[in-house]
């Protein structure tokens, strides 16, 4: 099956192969082609270029793109979008003058979510969780990181890893999945946290393993969560099962957890909301991507990660939903790439960068997405006749994405 794209105004993050991770300065910079054609066989982009050279290309399908831009579909590389319910109530209270942190104290927070999961069975929990799937491939999310971290029990993390699996089978979305071991002390072991700690580390962890259910590992290393020797057991437990880190670090308080993860080798280290000198300083010259989610900035509002700071001392940053039923009810990468550039004074290309080819070198398949380079995996947004690819992010809160096709299919 061919699928031939002309006419395009824009091709936006045209690459070559060789660059997994954009930085600094360079984040700038967004390679543009255009009056371009691009062409697909089967799941691959296998050809683009000016439409002077489309002459006598032939296709199974041909897109007429006519004052449309095509870009790589964004790469959501943190998400917790396998969940049961909502937190409506919660959110309610925080309207009326109740912190998150004190949701949190009163057995609310991760806490509630996961009795909900836990007592949810494992083909509601799919279908649930395939609606949130295919709403933000609809939104043009072509590849996602979904991390477990919601069922605190051995078989309640087991149970989401393999909705996880399932997704995987059923999607057309380039799935990634995290067993986020460590998220929140389960009320069994209010008063043992160690004994949960090594529950995780000598049960969960091995279990997870031996089922091929995961790669990477991730704590939410946080006050009244867990502090750095708890977060170093996890992290040394995941290195030796070859598990990558990607953490959850400096929502709310800093206090070296970055330059932890960064010893232990992390892929990324994600929030950052809080940010001091010392993270910084551990970040330069290190492989680990800092993320940013916005959206759970906005819904929570709390500080936004100073990207500004980051990207001005040379450092690379992908952005990312957070998409979860407490801090970040909604998937949508559209609204991160405007919240970035609107509220963290990102410019259109940064934003771009970071929710793309950065997006995906934070969930380690920079290889095969996040860019339009050839021989990567055809996941490409069609827009809708816009002035400019600014246009997206200044005119937030409007759909912009007329067509999404994902692994060379048509999904929208
Ligand atoms: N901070 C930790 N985990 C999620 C929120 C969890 C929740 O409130 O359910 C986050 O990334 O924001
Ligand atoms: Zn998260």
């Amino acid at each position: 099956m061919t699928i031939l794209i002309k006419n395009i105004k824009e091709l936006l993050q045209v690459r070559e192969p060789n660059i997994a991770i954009v930085k600094g300065e360079d984040m700038k910079h967004l390679p543009t082609l255009k009056n371009a054609y691009l062409l697909i066989e089967n799941d691959t982009i296998v050809q683009f270029g000016p439409m002077d050279d489309c002459i006598g290309i032939e296709a199974n399908k041909i897109i007429d793109a006519n004052g449309k831009t095509v870009l790589p579909a964004w790469c959501d590389s943190h998400s917790h979008l396998v969940y049961t319910g909502d937190r409506t109530q919660e959110f309610v209270d925080r309207i009326n003058g109740l912190s998150y942190e004190e949701i949190a104290n009163r057995g609310g927070g991760i806490l509630n979510s996961a009795e909900k999961l836990q007592q949810t069975n494992e083909d509601d929990l799919f279908e649930q969780s395939l609606k949130r799937l295919e709403l933000v491939a609809n939104q043009g999310t072509g590849a996602i990181e979904i991390k477990s971290g919601y069922g605190l029990t051995i078989e309640a993390e087991l149970k989401m890893l393999r909705v996880i699996k399932r997704l995987k089978k059923h999607s057309q979305v380039k799935i990634i999945p995290t067993l986020l071991a460590a998220h929140a002390v389960p009320k069994a072991y209010k008063n043992d946290k160690q004994g949960f700690l090594d529950l995780v580390i000598n049960e969960l962890i091995p279990k997870v393993k031996k089922e091929e259910l995961s790669n990477y590992i991730d704590v939410f290393c946080e006050n009244g969560y867990f502090d750095l020797d708890d977060t170093e057991q996890i992290l040394k437990a995941g290195k030796a099962h070859d598990m990558i880190p990607k953490i959850h670090v400096n929502q709310f308080n800093a206090f070296g957890g970055v330059a932890l993860a960064v010893k232990y080798n992390a892929l990324s280290v994600d929030h950052l909301e809080e940010l001091n000198p010392d993270d910084m300083d551990a970040l330069k010259g290190s492989n680990t991507m800092p993320v940013a989610l916005p959206s759970c900035s906005y819904f929570l509002s709390i500080p936004y990660t100073p990207a500004r700071k980051l990207i001005d001392a040379g450092l690379p940053l992908a952005l990312a939903t957070d998409y979860n039923p407490g801090s970040t009810p909604s998937g949508n990468m559209n609204f991160v790439i405007s919240t970035a550039c609107i509220k963290m004074k990102m410019t259109p290309e940064e934003a771009i960068n970071a929710a793309t080819i950065n997006g995906a070198y934070a969930m380690g398949i920079s290889n095969l997405y996040g860019s339009i380079t050839k021989g990567k995996k055809a996941n490409l947004i069609i827009t809708n006749e816009i002035p400019s690819y600014a246009y997206m992010p200044y005119a937030f809160g409007d759909n912009h994405i007329d067509s999404v096709i994902i692994n060379g299919t048509i999904i929208k």
